[in-house]
């Protein structure tokens, strides 16, 4: 069996082109969305993930707005940043790029966004409403890569509807929160969610019908722990400089997983970019709702 392949990178582009089109119905009634980014550091990857997210902003025709800080930049002066745009009435919602340097309170970071404002839904007044919302639709902003996975996988046409869904990772950016969402009533799947302490890991992979691998640790889920044609989402991303000393990307799936599993979606091209259109996503649909 050779795995089909979950095009994220394509399936993105399809949204792009989508929200285009509402972004400029906005713009005819005198809305322009506005996604802000605070940058903290000069991480590599975050600096690519944060100029990747405003070219997308320029494809759409949202604006972009940008307020980069130094590694050494004080709680106090993120916070500044913070306040900054949630005043700024250009601004239609943000994120704070993670992970944010040592030393910085992250909690007290994200609980500091406006909870209206909060692009990446990731402020505990949004979380907690995905939390205590399980049958009734939903209309803060949710967290992105988790409906990035979901929103795949619907493009796709394969039903979570009763299926059995093993995820690795319990990061607040994806592994805590996509379990609130499999579970809920519209989607209605089951969800082992495993982390460093789980026991048995390979056995409880072994059952499930989709496999959702955001953990950040290289090759972690072996081909030979997969139930032949299951759906598989690698999700987690670690850098690591190859032979040639050039950095890459890997995901946490042995690549040999493309001969047991039904669907796979390749990292990077896959829910890496479809995380920046959920992104784009809760922008567009946030100054909607403004209408
Ligand atoms: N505030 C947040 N911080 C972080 C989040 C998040 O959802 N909110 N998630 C990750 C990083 N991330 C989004 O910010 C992200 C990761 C990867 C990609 C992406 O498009 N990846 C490409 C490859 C890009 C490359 O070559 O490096 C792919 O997978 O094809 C987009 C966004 C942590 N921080």
């Amino acid at each position: 069996m050779v795995a089909e392949v979950l095009d994220g990178k394509a399936t993105a582009q399809t949204i792009k082109d989508e929200l285009a089109a509402r972004v400029a119905a906005l713009k005819e009634k005198g809305i322009v969305p506005g996604l802000g980014t605070v940058l903290v550091g000069d991480d590599p990857g975050s600096q690519k993930y944060v100029a990747g997210k405003h070219k997308d902003c320029q494809e759409v025709g949202i604006n972009s707005i940008r307020e980069d800080l130094p590694a050494s930049a004080s709680q106090e002066e993120i916070l500044g940043a913070i306040e900054r745009l949630n005043e700024d009435p250009a601004c239609t919602g943000y994120i704070v790029q993670l992970p944010l340097p040592d030393g910085i309170d992250t909690n007290l970071v994200l609980e500091s966004v406006d909870p209206d404002k909060d692009a990446d839904g990731l402020h505990p007044t949004n979380l907690g409403r995905l939390a205590l919302r399980a049958k009734e639709p939903i209309t803060s902003p949710l967290p992105c890569t988790p409906t990035a996975v979901i929103e795949l996988l619907r493009r796709y046409e394969i039903d979570l509807d009763g299926k059995d869904v093993a995820v690795i990772g319990r990061g607040t950016t994806v592994g805590r929160s996509i379990g609130l969402l499999l579970t809920r009533r519209s989607i209605n799947a089951t969800v082992t969610l495993m982390h460093t302490g789980t026991v048995g890991m390979a056995e409880k992979v072994a059952m499930a019908d989709v496999v959702v691998a955001a953990a950040g640790s290289p090759g972690l889920v072996r081909a030979n722990w997969l139930k032949p044609g299951a759906v598989v989402l690698d999700v987690g991303v670690s850098r690591v400089v190859g032979e040639d000393g050039k950095a890459r990307i890997v995901g946490d799936v042995d690549p040999q997983a493309k001969e047991v599993a039904g669907w796979l979606s390749p990292n990077p091209g896959g829910v890496g970019p479809m995380t920046r259109a959920m992104l784009l996503e809760n922008v567009v649909t946030m100054a909607e709702s403004k209408l």
